[in-house]
């Protein structure tokens, strides 16, 4: 079937492409014309593993096209997603200027001839943004057009968007209208998932209380983490011991720096605002970002007490994304551990095997600190390595070269990638997170 999306970012260029692949034509619209002619030249202006290919496959086969033109696309598709940014306020509450212009553009673009057009919200939204997006189509539409509003939150992890989007745990969608919920049972015919069809209200709650809750896992397990190095328990085994009930699973429980990116911070903010607004206030995940804001702190507190001053130390950092197998630096914990310890004078020296080029062109550390060319370049005369994202090679580390290339052998694991018994009993000392 024919299929439109509205913003072509992360969500929308890799589920526009997932959706292509699974058949359906697909014209993916974005208002960032440098971006589209990326697109058309075949560059992919994101690293998100798996997707190029698939770009590309699925451009030659003529089911996924490109353009800045929101009437073309709303001509295009039966169904038109909307996947624009929907970025924090600076009281935590949702910025829905990007929505709310979408929704005008597509009404504009909406003719009575055109038939009946199913407008999906694809970006996380406060709860009674359909309501919103539908009476703003009805307000700016010429009279006589036909449509029906669906709300379709997106679970995509980045790093792993095109697998999550094939093989999708679940597929949510709400919607008042019966139309509407054909053609998305038509969109979704080709996946194999168990499908939750809700109301609109519900669809829109289901991912940020989704969010919410993964957020407080971390958190809770961070706060854990806290106990077991009070105490002697190694932060590790708990979470094994507990993820090992079915209830609970062992996702999500991994100790660390804390949750950062373009959602989880977010995401748990705009739940609180949310609630507060409905009359709710949301002290739990209040406290979900209060423990997740003092995990870097603390660790920080760590490298401090070793190092004793940060001035003039020269401290190498592995990781700058916000998490593994991604060039995303938004919210990133390890951007914001590096400015602390700039700031105190050190000379940091940092690599990541995506991230060096988001990171510079967000600018903030450019001219700053220097960028290693390889994870050994890195530790060239270092007085201690900070781990602070969790790419896997990482974990995968020559200890012996690691001991040839830095002054000190000092190691602060951020995310808990070695085993400190096997790192120690080679001499080198070793600091991480719950045990
Ligand atoms: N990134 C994720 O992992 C993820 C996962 C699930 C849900 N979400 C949600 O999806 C939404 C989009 O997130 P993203 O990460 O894809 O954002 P993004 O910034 O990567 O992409 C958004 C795109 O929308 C385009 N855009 C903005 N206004 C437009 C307009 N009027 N017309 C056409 N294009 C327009 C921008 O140019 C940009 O390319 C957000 O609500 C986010 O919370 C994100
Ligand atoms: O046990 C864990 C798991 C994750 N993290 C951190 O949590 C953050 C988010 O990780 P992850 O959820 O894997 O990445 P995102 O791509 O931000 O995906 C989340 O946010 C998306 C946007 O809303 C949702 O679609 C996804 O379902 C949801 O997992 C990262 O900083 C991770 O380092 C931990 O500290 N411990």
């Amino acid at each position: 079937m024919k299929i439109t999306i509205i913003g072509t970012g992360y969500v929308g260029l890799t589920t526009g492409t997932c959706f292509a692949e699974v058949g359906h034509e697909v014209c993916c619209v974005d208002n960032n014309a440098e971006k589209v002619k990326m697109l058309l030249d075949g560059q992919i202006p994101i690293y998100e593993p798996g997707l190029e290919e698939l770009v590309v496959k699925n451009v030659n086969a003529k089911r996924l096209q490109f353009t800045t033109s929101t009437e073309e696309g709303v001509k295009h598709g039966e169904v038109v997603f909307i996947a624009v940014p929907t970025p924090p306020q600076a009281d935590g509450s949702v910025d829905l200027s990007f929505i709310e212009k979408v929704a005008r553009e597509i009404a504009e673009s909406m003719t009575p001839e055109m038939g009946y057009r199913c407008i999906v919200d694809k970006s996380t939204v406060p709860v009674k943004t359909g309501e919103k997006v539908g009476e703003t189509i009805r307000r700016y539409a010429p009279a006589g057009v036909e449509f029906g509003i669906a709300s379709n939150p997106e679970f995509l992890r980045e790093g792993c968007a095109v697998d999550d989007l094939l093989n999708p745990d679940r597929i949510v969608f709400g919607t008042n209208d019966d139309r509407a919920g054909e053609l998305m049972q038509k969109v979704y015919a080709p996946f194999v998932a168990p499908v939750l069809v809700t109301d609109i209200e519900s669809a829109e709650l289901i991912k940020h209380a989704a969010n919410s809750f993964l957020a407080l896992k971390i958190s809770y397990i961070n706060a854990v983490a806290k106990i077991c190095e009070k105490s002697g328990g190694d932060i590790e085994k708990v979470a094994e011991g507990i993820g090992m009930d079915e209830r609970i699973g062992r996702s999500f429980l991994n100790a660390g720096l804390g949750y950062g990116g373009s959602c989880f911070p977010k995401d748990v903010k705009a739940f609180i605002a949310i609630s507060e607004s409905l009359g709710y206030p949301f002290q739990l995940l209040k406290e979900v970002e209060n423990i997740n804001a003092s995990q870097m702190t603390h660790f920080l507190d760590k490298i401090r007490e070793k190092l004793w001053v940060l001035q003039d130390k020269k401290i190498a950092v592995w990781g700058l994304a916000f998490k593994q197998n991604t060039d995303d630096v938004r919210e990133s914990v390890a951007i914001r551990l590096i400015k602390q310890m700039v700031e105190e004078g050190a000379q940091v020296t940092a690599y990541d095997p995506e991230a060096i080029g988001t990171a510079k062109t967000m600018g903030e550390l450019d001219g700053v600190i220097e960028f290693a060319d390889n994870m050994y370049d890195c530790l060239d005369d270092a007085e201690a390595l900070v781990i602070a994202t969790e790419w896997p090679q990482f974990a995968n580390v020559d200890i012996a070269e690691l001991k040839k290339r830095m002054r000190s052998h000092l190691i602060f694991d951020g995310r808990n990638l070695l085993d400190p018994e096997t790192v120690k009993a080679q001499g080198v000392e070793y600091y991480s997170i719950g045990r």
